[in-house]
């Protein structure tokens, strides 16, 4: 039986903050990004249990013609599903069968690809009243019949399109606005997060991050306050300053509080972002806002002064907390920088922090939740391996939090980086010999001075927030697994990189399911009822910052949605192709060529195509294992823009033929320097 457009307008027209509260105390849709304001990702649902989850099986797969990473967390309600793709693309489907309803594509032109630090990925949508949001890649706010599929209304949410602003997180609506940030720290942007009239798509409210020139006048007075803590001798409002909100909000109804993550620094680097220190306010941070009017409510910052990409814009989860016998209203976050957090969220107080991994920038935090910093963490001269990585502990991968077993589920990594600082760095200076330059990143960084000491890895974190401390784990085979989903029925539910659906026993962490699904999964699964039947969907799509260069299973399929339920068929059709990793060869170079190549290598192409032939590729190619016509054929593919429509821009305006050969001679060579002899 089909859906009709009449089935979802009366499924949705009602959809609004009342019925996103009203939902979250049984949780039957799935309505907000986070499943309810508090964003727990915790399921009241419990007729799928520790008891018979050994029986899930396939209810349907749905291919959604994707070849990049998969990022989204589907919205559902009454049996209707919302669920994007890479590139922004929206895809209704019937819940219950994987038909497809109808499919919105924003037309990001391909070419803005590079405009992104960390793959053309999208994170899911927002349901209000008949409507639905999505924030596209190139930073259009799109507003679309729930119903039909048809655009009611798009803005355009960056003010300066001569800075690399792109949007990747999914909007949360309260109250009649629509509430997204935007992407784009690396490359050198001011952050902000702005809140747009649901039904007119008019702005309402813009909160900046960080403050902009100190000669023109500050936005409020958050933005004076902040820029006592900026030395401005490098006039760091050139570069924007960072602070970018491209991922986590959450909300709290009875406290009328808006909470945002903010990123890191543009450029990352302190020394040369504000060479006097400072805490350079806000970047870093968990900020309160009223919703209403987007002002400042209060600050508590995790990283002061971030000189490691330690963003956190990562999950916030609200919670209620009995601590030292006192119950507590808290915020839980566990950013990049390695420390989990408790946080008072009625004042932003900090009540605890404890690292859930190995960190070696801070040795904790004091009594007022200042970091102690360690020994050379912040060296201007030597290389220093900072443990976590710009990567992060924990990076937008969704965690939750389980109110029964009282912990909280987080896909904890290590991805091993050594930086130093740039001695040559210039704003975004496009010079095909500086670093980041040809894609126009402004970390003040170079990388891969020294190899690193640590090794990858990859766990699920069950942790206590309540007595910072891990419960238990389960080690993956590498880092960037998906994010995590927990349930009544006792139950924590995980994608992993290596292609597998993962379901543990939430308080013992022992293993009652696992079915395979044919790619790497970065997302986090979402659970829902129909007509009394529960199910779980996961998206998969194996990409994002790490998925694009290196991968953890040769089967890299399409991205596609998979609905799993109690009886469904025994295991997903694996239509998944396996790729070979054989090193290129026999194209003719100038081996004097292979220096000069590695940094223009470096410059332009390293951040998605990783090292050949050392990283394995991911959602991007690795040339290091290209066909030789591949390299030959290079021309048309870099210069002039052969492949932008996946995503590979035309380099013409960058870098010349000869450049070119040199980035040959540089895969060749190195393809040639690691091949088994
Ligand atoms: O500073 C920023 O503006 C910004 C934006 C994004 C993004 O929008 O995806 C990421 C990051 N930073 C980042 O540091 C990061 O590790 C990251 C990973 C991913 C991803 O989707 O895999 N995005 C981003
Ligand atoms: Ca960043």
């Amino acid at each position: 039986q089909t859906i009709t457009e009449d089935d979802i307008r009366q499924a949705t027209r009602g959809i609004d903050t009342q019925a996103i509260i009203a939902n979250a105390g049984e949780t039957r849709n799935w309505l907000n990004y986070g499943l309810d304001y508090a964003e727990t990702r915790h399921s009241k649902l419990d007729s799928i249990d520790t008891s018979n989850v050994s029986e899930l099986g396939l209810a349907w797969s749905h291919d959604m013609q994707s070849r990049r990473g998969v990022e989204a967390t589907p919205i559902v309600v009454d049996g209707i599903m919302y669920v994007t793709a890479s590139w922004s693309v929206v895809h209704a489907l019937d819940a219950v069968t994987g038909e497809e309803l109808w499919v919105y594509d924003p037309e990001v032109p391909r070419e803005y690809a590079h405009k992104g630090c960390c793959d053309v990925v999208n994170r899911g949508v927002a349901l209000y009243e008949g409507a639905v949001f999505v924030g596209a890649y190139d930073g259009m706010l799109h507003a679309i019949d729930a119903a039909t599929g048809e655009r009611l209304w798009v803005t355009d949410t960056i003010e300066n399109r001569e800075m690399s602003y792109t949007i990747t997180g999914a909007p949360r609506v309260i109250d009649g606005r629509v509430i997204i940030g935007n992407g784009g720290a690396e490359f050198g942007v001011r952050g902000y997060v702005s809140a747009y009239d649901a039904t007119s798509g008019e702005m309402d409210w813009r909160w900046y991050v960080v403050p902009g020139d100190p000669a023109k006048p500050y936005e409020d007075a958050s933005m004076e306050a902040a820029a006592e803590t900026w030395d401005p001798s490098a006039e760091y409002w050139k570069a924007g300053g960072g602070g970018t909100i491209w991922d986590a909000m959450a909300y709290d109804p009875d406290l009328n509080l808006l909470y945002v993550g903010t990123g890191n620094g543009s450029p990352w680097n302190r020394h040369l972002r504000s060479p006097g220190g400072g805490d350079n306010l806000y970047l870093a941070s968990i900020v309160a806002l009223d919703p209403a009017t987007g002002e400042y409510q209060w600050h508590y910052q995790n990283t002061p002064g971030d000189t490691w990409d330690y963003t956190s814009t990562q999950h916030i989860i609200l919670a209620d907390l009995t601590i030292d016998g006192a119950e507590r209203k808290v915020l839980m976050q566990a950013p990049k920088n390695g420390f989990f957090y408790v946080i008072d969220r009625t004042n932003g107080a900090f009540i605890s922090a404890e690292p859930f991994v190995e960190v070696t920038w801070a040795t904790g935090y004091d009594e007022n939740g200042r970091p102690i910093e360690a020994e050379g963490a912040r060296s201007k001269t030597e290389p220093w391996e900072t443990i976590p990585s710009a990567y992060g502990a924990h990076n937008w991968h969704p965690m939750s939090f389980n109110p029964e077993t009282g912990l909280v589920y987080i896909p904890a990594q290590g991805v091993p980086l050594v930086q130093s600082t740039d001695p040559a760095w210039e704003l975004n200076s496009h010079k095909p010999m500086s670093t980041m330059s040809g894609v126009g990143w402004n970390l003040g960084y170079l990388f891969n001075a020294v190899a690193p000491e640590a090794t990858p890895f990859g766990h699920l974190l069950a942790w206590d927030p309540v007595a910072q401390k891990e419960v238990w784990r389960a080690e993956y085979v590498s880092p960037w697994n998906g994010g995590t989903l927990t349930t009544a029925g006792g139950l924590v539910f995980q994608g992993t990189a290596d292609g597998r659906f993962m379901a543990y026993d939430a308080a013992t962490g022992e293993v009652l399911w696992q079915t395979p699904v044919g790619s790497g999964v970065v997302a986090a699964p979402a659970t829902w009822e129909h007509e009394g039947e529960q199910y779980v969907t996961i998206a998969v799509g194996w990409g994002g910052v790490y998925g694009m260069m290196q991968r953890a299973t040769d089967k890299v399929g399409p991205g596609r949605v998979y609905t799993f339920k109690v009886g469904g068929k025994s295991a997903p059709p694996d239509t998944v192709s396996t790729e070979r990793l054989e090193l290129v060869s026999g194209v003719p170079y100038d081996p004097d060529h292979v220096g000069d190549g590695l940094a223009i290598y470096v410059s332009n192409c390293l951040f998605c195509h990783g090292v050949p032939g050392v990283n394995n590729g991911g959602a991007v190619p690795n040339l290091g294992y290209s066909a030789p016509e591949v390299l030959t054929n290079a021309k048309d593919i870099v210069l002039d823009g052969a492949m932008v429509q996946g995503g590979m821009p035309a380099f013409a305006d960058k870098l010349s033929e000869d450049d070119l050969q040199k980035v040959i001679a540089f895969v060749q060579g190195t393809a040639d320097a690691i091949r088994p002899k």
